[in-house]
């Protein structure tokens, strides 16, 4: 057993149906399963509970209460007051959620949401045994009105995307994995994200050896955002950087914040990687049919994908360009309208969403929000474990934008779904701070975080 977060290596992460196969082929050799479990689940009750008084174990009818009535019986050997039920008892030192777990198919019965909220409402810290009960494995989603929103949670066997996508996040307090020395036999549903190494700089290069960025966006009023699309690729180490701010005078071009920044054209620039959109505004639209035909690689953000959205002969642009020359970077309000969807509806599965995405206009698709998405035509989806609250400012995804725009410059092999895993969990990173991080700081911690 060990605490999960934050995680340099990339880690599998298996839905239900996969986990339910590899439960099965592990019971085979080793039928011990639930005592393996539940003395994990004991071992980490003993270090985090809060006083003296009782453990409470409040255990569901399946093999999720099974885990929490062994973790009772290893308690309770040691001498440790317990309390197995749904009441509360006074004053617990800790409760153990082992109500339900991977088999949750429905909303939860009035019984157990009164037994969520007492176990909310007692004051003692949280242990939620593999899944925070009420929690969606597949999602991270609440199948009904409540969810334990637990301290800690340790999740057993297998990591479930849930714990991480959706409203995970806040429901799982501090995760703990114990894979009960099981390794899984097939392939995961998706990757949990870990740190990529910045690209190479060899010590003879120059600064055409680093590539060429054209941001295109900034329409009047909005120009901040494509100016901070721009500044985090020239702090990711992008050669030139340009911009292209949509009606805007030459004069007006200069960012005198960031004298290294350029003015450029499509017409001048025809191998920089684009990053198009960030407070482009409308007038994007008639820029897009010449950017998407022109540019080798792209990173299309905010109202690019609203005009995409709006007119299906972007779409057939789109879908025209070749396999992974293309990088989308939704939040869920631009992916339901890219999809013709409610965000609501999107939201409740964000991983089927941006797979759904990704093949419906043949590109990567970074669907934003805690726990983004990186979905591909023919790639194995990956789900970002890092960042949190702090990049919910104005700018942060314009930062995220140019910051894939400025990897990509530099690594021109690379996939688009390569740049965006890579792009993403930096991104995330770097925005794990207390409180709230401007956008300008967010690239000051991106540059040096490397
Ligand atoms: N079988 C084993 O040896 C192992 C089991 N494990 C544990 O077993 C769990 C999965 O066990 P189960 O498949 O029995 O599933 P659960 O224990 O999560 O729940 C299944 C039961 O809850 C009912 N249920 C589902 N949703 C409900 C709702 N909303 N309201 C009321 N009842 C509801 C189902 O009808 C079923 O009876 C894992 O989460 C994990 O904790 C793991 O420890 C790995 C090893
Ligand atoms: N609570 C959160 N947890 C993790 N990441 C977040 C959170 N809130 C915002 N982010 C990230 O911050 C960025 C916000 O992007 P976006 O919504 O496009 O903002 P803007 O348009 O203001 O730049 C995305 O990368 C998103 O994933």
């Amino acid at each position: 057993m060990h605490a999960l977060l934050p995680t340099t290596a990339a880690l599998p992460l298996f839905d239900v149906a996969a986990s339910r196969r590899i439960e099965t082929h592990a019971l085979v050799h080793s039928p011990d399963l639930m005592e393996r479990a539940g003395l994990a689940v004991a071992k980490l009750a003993l270090a985090i509970r809060r006083g003296g008084g009782p453990v409470w174990v409040a255990c569901g009818p399946g093999n999720n209460g099974g885990d929490g009535h062994v973790a009772a019986r290893h308690l309770a050997a040691l001498g440790l007051p317990v309390h197995v039920g749904h009441d509360a008892p006074q004053r617990p030192a800790l409760v153990i959620d082992a109500l339900l777990g991977l088999g949750l198919n429905r909303a939860p019965s009035t019984e157990l949401l009164a037994t969520i909220a007492a176990m909310q409402a007692c004051g003692a810290p949280i242990l939620a045994v593999d899944l925070p009960s009420g929690l969606l494995a597949d999602t991270g989603q609440p199948a009904g009105e409540l969810a334990v929103r637990a301290d800690h949670t340790l999740a057993l066997l297998t990591l479930k995307p849930g714990l991480f996508t959706g409203e995970g996040r806040a429901h799982c307090g501090r995760l703990w994995f114990d894979d009960l020395g099981i390794t899984p036999d097939e392939a995961p549903t998706a990757d949990l994200l870990g740190r990529t190494p910045p690209p190479h700089r060899s010590p003879t290069a120059h600064k055409g050896s680093h590539g060429q960025v054209l941001v295109v966006g900034g329409a009047p009023g909005m120009q901040g955002a494509a100016r901070l699309a721009a500044r985090a690729a020239l702090a990711c180490g992008a050669g030139r950087v340009y911009m292209d701010l949509l009606g805007a005078a030459a004069e007006d071009v200069a960012d005198p914040g960031q004298p290294e920044l350029m003015r450029g054209h499509l017409a001048e620039l025809p191998q920089a990687v684009g990053v198009i959109g960030c407070g482009a505004g409308a007038t994007i639209a008639a820029a897009l049919p010449e950017l998407l035909r022109g540019l080798p690689r792209l990173v299309i953000d905010a109202d690019a994908l609203n005009a995409i959205a709006a007119d299906a002969d972007l779409q057939d642009l789109l879908r025209a360009r070749p396999a992974g020359s293309t990088a989308l970077t939704p939040h869920p309000l631009e992916a339901a309208r890219l999809l013709g969807r409610d965000t609501a509806g999107l939201q409740a599965d964000r991983l089927a969403a941006a797979r759904e995405l990704a093949g419906h206009l043949g590109c990567t698709v970074v669907l934003k929000g805690s726990g983004s998405i990186i979905a591909s035509p023919g790639e194995r989806p990956a789900v970002c474990a890092s960042g949190g609250p702090a990049l919910a400012t104005a700018g942060s995804g314009d930062v995220l934008a140019g910051w894939l725009g400025g990897l990509w410059a530099q690594q021109p092999g690379a996939s688009a779904h390569a740049i965006a895993c890579a792009g993403v969990d930096a991104h995330g990173r770097a925005g794990e701070v207390d409180g709230a991080l401007r956008a300008g700081d967010l690239i000051d911690r991106l540059a040096t975080q490397r």
